[in-house]
């Protein structure tokens, strides 16, 4: 029979602290396309020097007005070369794509995900969960399981595998992370998004403007985090603690934003008035989250936002109110990496803590004690994740 004391340990799983992040890793593919030059680039490996000169300049236009300075991609002229049917507009193309990135999103979610663990300072093998999301090449077993084995983690490791949430996916997993850590005493979350635009990049086709938003905004990356609670001193250095997260569905704005998975490859579609309607809607959520801190104080607070596109950033800070550099690390991520789905937020969080620590900040949120991470994705979802920085040492 089961003992009292061993059934009381059992329920009293729970950590004493908050889910804490001690740890953040990040990976781009060494391809790099200038925003400057991708028109001209786009144009000439897609053969499509027939179109008229006008759409062409449409392209040239959004590229210019996005603030994207430069992206990283997986697909190489070369591997475009190789093939050929995802430089159309209609050919089925999906074995292609996915031969090309069951390879690409764990080795890249490896690279993130081994600097993480570097920079966290215990042994792999201490890992005891997996959070992974990715929106490309749904397989299994999936980019968790080819990231054990990669990177050699036990196999006694909880693994948990999100395929194609959206670019929201990012606090959908801290929001994961964040209950497995504080409920389960002494876990050690390794939390990972893996972003590759191989299912979306498409030749163009006379008219359909979205497509050219597709090719102009998106870049590739990764990004690892470790989540745990009551870090131990001396060896578990806290980043950010994960105070509360939540997810908000605004069914008006579905048919903003969405993707549909087919045999040509993951068709994007991205409607005017979404920047619009994602920044009108954000009140609620954020006024929710920080009512139990009695914070209303919108420039009191870090902001790390999902850099959906320049116009998403503008109207967040302009409906918000938010003084001039409030989300000035946020366009900094987009401007250098485009948008990197969901693993842009988490570039963000490491660029202000690091850029915390430089400029001398008290704390690893340019200052503040508190802050807000939003991820916006197809639903329309909006996530919203307090934060809570960490003094930092002057
Ligand atoms: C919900 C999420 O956030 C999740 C995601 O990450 S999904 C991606 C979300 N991102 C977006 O939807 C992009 C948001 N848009 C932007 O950032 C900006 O509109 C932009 C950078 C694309 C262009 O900048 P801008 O200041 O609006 O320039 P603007 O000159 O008005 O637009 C350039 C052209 O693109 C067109 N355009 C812009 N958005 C468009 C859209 N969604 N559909 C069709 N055309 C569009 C404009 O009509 C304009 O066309 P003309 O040159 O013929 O006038």
């Amino acid at each position: 029979m089961a003992s009292t004391e061993g059934i009381q340990a059992y329920r009293n799983n729970m950590a004493e602290g908050p889910a804490t992040i001690m740890a953040i890793g990040t990976a781009n593919p060494p391809n790099v396309v200038d925003a400057s030059t991708f028109p001209d680039y786009y144009w000439r490996v897609t053969n499509s020097e027939h179109l008229s000169p006008e759409y062409r300049v449409k392209l040239k236009r959004i590229c210019e007005r996005s603030s994207i300075r430069k992206r990283h991609l997986v697909l190489t002229e070369q591997l475009l070369k190789e093939n050929p049917t995802l430089t159309t507009y209609v050919d089925a193309s999906y074995d292609e794509r996915q031969s090309i990135v069951l390879d690409a999103v764990p080795k890249l979610a490896c690279e993130a995900a081994a600097k993480a663990i570097k920079e966290w300072g215990r042994p792999k093998t201490d890992i005891t969960h997996m959070v992974v999301c990715t929106g490309a090449g749904v397989d299994v077993p999936g980019v968790d399981y080819k990231m054990m084995n990669l990177l050699g983690l036990p196999p006694t490791v909880n693994r948990v595998m999100l395929y194609n949430v959206g670019c929201h996916a990012s606090g959908t997993v801290l929001r994961i992370a964040k209950d497995l850590a504080e409920n389960n005493k002494g876990a050690r979350v390794l939390v990972v998004s893996s972003e590759v635009s191989v299912m979306f990049f498409r030749g163009p086709a006379e008219g359909d403007v979205e497509i050219l938003l597709g090719q102009a905004l998106f870049g590739d990356g990764s990004a690892a985090i470790i989540v745990g609670a009551d870090p131990i001193e001396g060896v578990e250095k806290p980043i950010f603690q994960i105070f509360s997260a939540s997810q908000m569905t605004l069914p008006e704005g579905e048919h903003l934003v969405a993707g549909h998975l087919r045999e040509l490859g993951l068709t994007f579609h991205l409607k005017p008035q979404l920047p619009n309607t994602v920044s009108s809607n954000i009140h609620k959520p954020l006024k929710k989250a920080f009512e139990p801190l009695n914070i209303t104080d919108w420039n009191s607070i870090f902001w790390i936002v999902h850099p959906g596109g320049r116009a998403i950033l503008d109207q967040v800070q302009e409906k918000i109110g938010l003084e001039e550099n409030k989300l000035d690390v946020s366009r900094y991520v987009l401007a250098e990496n485009g948008n990197m789905m969901s693993a842009s937020v988490f570039f963000i969080m490491d660029e202000m803590r690091k850029r915390s620590a430089a400029q001398g900040c008290s704390t690893t949120g340019e200052g503040h004690e508190w802050g807000v991470l939003f991820g916006f994705g197809p639903g329309l979802s909006i996530e919203t994740v307090v934060l809570h920085s960490v003094p930092l040492s002057i």
